[in-house]
């Protein structure tokens, strides 16, 4: 900012007025994912970001996840991990770590950066307060070999199935910032190992977030030529996906954008987490970056 001149950075902060009233008072979900967090000063400005969020009352509610974070931990225990559909297969073995690496480590890590920027962050997971409860996932694949579909057994992999907002809502009254992991419960008690942007589709899904954005670490949607698509309807999504161009990671990302708008999400965009201010751009700017979804 030193670079501004003080006019000009009052001209900045007078232009996002209109946008910071568009959101007054709205809940707007934020998935941080694994790939986002980057280094340690664009992980300090993400925190800042969703401290000025909270400050502008609007009510930001984080969902991150951890992917790779987890497959650090994995490796250095010596414990071999596949996915399917772009989810990972968690045995016995393997949720362990997941909730050790996603609920520790990576959940707090968020928080303290949100409470040095001065916000009042608390960190949970689904299993929190019954938060969401979640049944085990299975997917149906088609054998690259064979070309015969086959169910596939995810293990300790939930898809949700309720979500109760009863603590959210508690935190969100009292200006507090819900950071959350996404492990959820299912109904015999077992830990469940969730997408993190499935998780966080249905937290928005339930608190009937404004807007979703989901951080990642590229620019957002990529055609077949790496070229960004900068907005795609649904039905275009849905063919993306069928002939392989949106494919791994970013195929719950889609499918979580296309559930959120269903459920009364107005907005879903997916954006690089690594661009400094990212979440600020989008939301106080007119400059859209990532790719926007609709219907
Ligand atoms: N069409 C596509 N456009 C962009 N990224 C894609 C596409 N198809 C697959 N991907 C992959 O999806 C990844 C994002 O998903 P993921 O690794 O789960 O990210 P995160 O950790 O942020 O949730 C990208 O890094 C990219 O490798
Ligand atoms: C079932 C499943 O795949 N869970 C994810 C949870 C973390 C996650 O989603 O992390 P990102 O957002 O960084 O990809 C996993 O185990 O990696």
């Amino acid at each position: 900012m030193t670079d501004i001149s003080p006019l000009d950075q009052a001209r900045i902060l007078s232009e996002a007025l209109p946008h910071m009233q568009q959101y007054d008072e709205e809940t707007i979900v934020i998935k941080y994912g694994g790939h986002a967090m980057g280094d340690e000063e664009t992980a300090k400005n993400f925190a800042r970001d969703i401290v000025l969020l909270e400050q502008t009352a609007i009510n930001p509610v984080v969902v991150h996840g951890g992917g790779p974070q987890i497959a650090t931990m994995l490796k250095r225990l010596g414990i071999v991990s596949e996915f399917a559909a772009g989810l990972r297969i968690t045995d016995a073995a393997t949720i362990e770590v997941v909730e050790m690496v996603l609920a520790g480590s990576v959940n707090k890590q968020i928080v303290g950066y949100i409470n040095d920027a001065g916000g009042k962050a608390v960190g949970l997971c689904g299993k929190d307060g019954n938060m969401v409860k979640a049944s085990k996932t299975t997917r149906t694949m088609v054998d690259p070999d064979s070309h015969i579909e086959k169910v596939v057994d995810l293990g300790f992999v939930g898809d949700p199935e309720k979500v109760d907002l009863t603590l959210l809502n508690q935190l969100i009254g009292y200006e507090l910032i819900p950071v959350l992991a996404p492990l959820a419960t299912s109904h015999d008690g077992q830990t469940l190992n969730v997408n993190g942007d499935t998780f966080a589709g249905a937290i928005a899904g339930a608190l009937k977030a404004k807007r979703l954005l989901l951080l990642t670490d590229v620019p957002g949607v990529l055609d077949k030529s790496k070229k960004l698509i900068p907005d795609l309807s649904v039905k275009d999504a849905r063919k993306l996906i069928a002939d392989g161009t949106i494919s791994g990671g970013m195929i719950p990302k889609v499918e979580t954008c296309i559930y959120a708008l269903e459920q009364g999400v107005e907005g879903v965009v997916i954006i690089d987490g690594k661009m400094q201010h990212a979440v600020l751009l989008e939301l106080f700017t007119n400059q859209g970056t990532g790719t926007l979804i609709h219907k």
